[in-house]
């Protein structure tokens, strides 16, 4: 990465305003998973080892620019507190005199967490008066917040303009994973691309068509494809104006050479629920009242294949309806087989596919599950993330 990271600066006694990402699922005022804090630690941690007053900044949620009582931080310190096995001071404001008079009581390696920085309307219009009164607080601006890379918002960009800024931990290892599998893949190189809708994953397909050895369709923007060779899908997720483009991928596909894998068998079901009657059929015997939820055991086998025979392989979007237990051995099978791949480097795409190889317990055996939903996405497209781009180049 061509950027500067916490390792380029002295830290020692300054006040250092890092970014994180910790929107974290919560329920009952209580957070449900918290990989996103825990993958922020080592930066955390450092930062208050090399003696800074860590002062950290996250959204949660999407508030609107208003208070949102559910969507205060507190629970959120109250786990990094445990987390880091020190208390960790949380303030009700993310600027401001309150926030003044708590750092100015902050020791060398202290940690302290702002309010919700999506409370305050500026923050998501990059006001630079709101990234000026963020800048105040600090002496040195750590942007650690991966999955809100791709947001030009006034803690993950603004700030920036304002500040010495540079990467912390997180931020480097996602770029320099994602952005060596995207620039200089091990080969065969393989991309998985499933999860809802062609719409959300035209750019993905795209620029990986350019990159990829193998390119594996999957989920229910699969049928769109399926559509475009003629099949009947029934009552599967189909959108209409996407077939020509669909058509046209698999055309680009073919005169780039790149292997593009589509189901040959699904599981169908005759309604929408995890109780609902269903049955595997081929690819081409979709029943007109059916939809196709999950991939069938043939494509399983197949997907499983082209993994194992990968050096690299980069997942983004599930196989089919893996919430539901009736629909999820198609996702199941895809992380299971990449967790058995041993030579196969396995990058999981953040979103849904992170939380799919959470649920199946297999994270562990992924070589690298990224924090970002949609920033993984946008960085998968090349696009460029604001986040990154402000920091200062080394
Ligand atoms: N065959 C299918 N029919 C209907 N829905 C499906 C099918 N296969 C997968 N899905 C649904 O797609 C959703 C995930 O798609 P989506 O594009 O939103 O997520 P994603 O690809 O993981 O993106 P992100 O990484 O940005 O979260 C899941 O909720 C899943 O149930
Ligand atoms: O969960 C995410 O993908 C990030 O925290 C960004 O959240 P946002 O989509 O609300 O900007």
């Amino acid at each position: 990465m061509n950027k500067k990271t916490v390792r380029d600066i002295d830290v020692k006694g300054k006040r250092v305003f890092c970014r994180v990402d910790f929107n974290v699922p919560m329920q009952d005022g209580k957070v449900t998973d918290d990989t996103r804090i825990r993958a922020a630690l080592p930066t955390i941690q450092y930062l208050s080892e090399q003696g800074a007053k860590v002062i950290l900044a996250s959204h949660l949620g999407r508030p609107k620019g208003k208070v949102v009582e559910e969507m205060r931080l507190n629970a959120v310190a109250e786990r990094l507190s445990e987390l880091l096995g020190k208390n960790v001071v949380k303030t009700d404001e993310a600027y401001g005199d309150e926030v003044k008079k708590a750092i100015a009581q902050m020791n060398e390696g202290d940690v302290l967490l702002l309010e919700n920085v999506r409370f305050y309307p500026g923050e998501e219009k990059n006001d630079p008066e709101l990234a000026k009164a963020f800048a105040e607080l600090a002496d040195i601006y750590v942007n650690d917040a991966f999955g809100a890379a791709h947001r030009a918002h006034a803690s993950t960009e603004g700030i920036a303009h304002y500040l010495p800024a540079v990467a912390g931990f997180l931020m480097e290892k996602e770029i320099e994973v994602l952005g060596k599998a995207l620039s200089n893949p091990e080969r065969p190189f393989t991309a998985i691309i499933g999860g809802a809708k062609v719409k959300d994953k035209i750019g993905v397909i795209e620029n990986l068509l350019d990159k990829v050895d193998n390119l594996i369709i999957g989920g229910g923007l699969a049928y769109t494809f399926v559509k475009a060779l003629g099949h009947e899908i029934g009552k599967s997720l189909l959108e209409e104006d996407k077939i020509e483009l669909a058509k046209s991928f698999m055309e680009k596909a073919k005169e780039k050479g790149v292997n593009f894998y589509m189901p040959v068998d699904v599981v169908v079901a005759d309604d929408f629920s995890n109780d609902a009657n269903k049955k595997v059929v081929d690819i081409d015997a979709i029943p007109s009242d059916w939809e196709a939820l999950d991939i069938g055991p043939k494509t399983r086998e197949l997907y499983r294949d082209v993994i194992s025979k990968s050096k690299l392989v980069i997942w983004n979007g599930p196989m089919g309806v893996f919430e539901m237990d009736a629909f999820a051995e198609g996702t199941k099978a895809v992380a299971q087989a990449l967790a058995d791949a041993n030579d196969t480097y396995s990058v999981i795409g953040g979103g849904d596919s992170a939380a799919a190889v959470e649920k199946f317990g297999l994270a562990d055996k992924m070589d690298h599950v990224s924090t970002g939903g949609g920033a993984s996405l946008e960085f998968m497209e090349g696009k460029q993330l604001p986040g990154v781009v402000a920091l200062n180049d080394k």
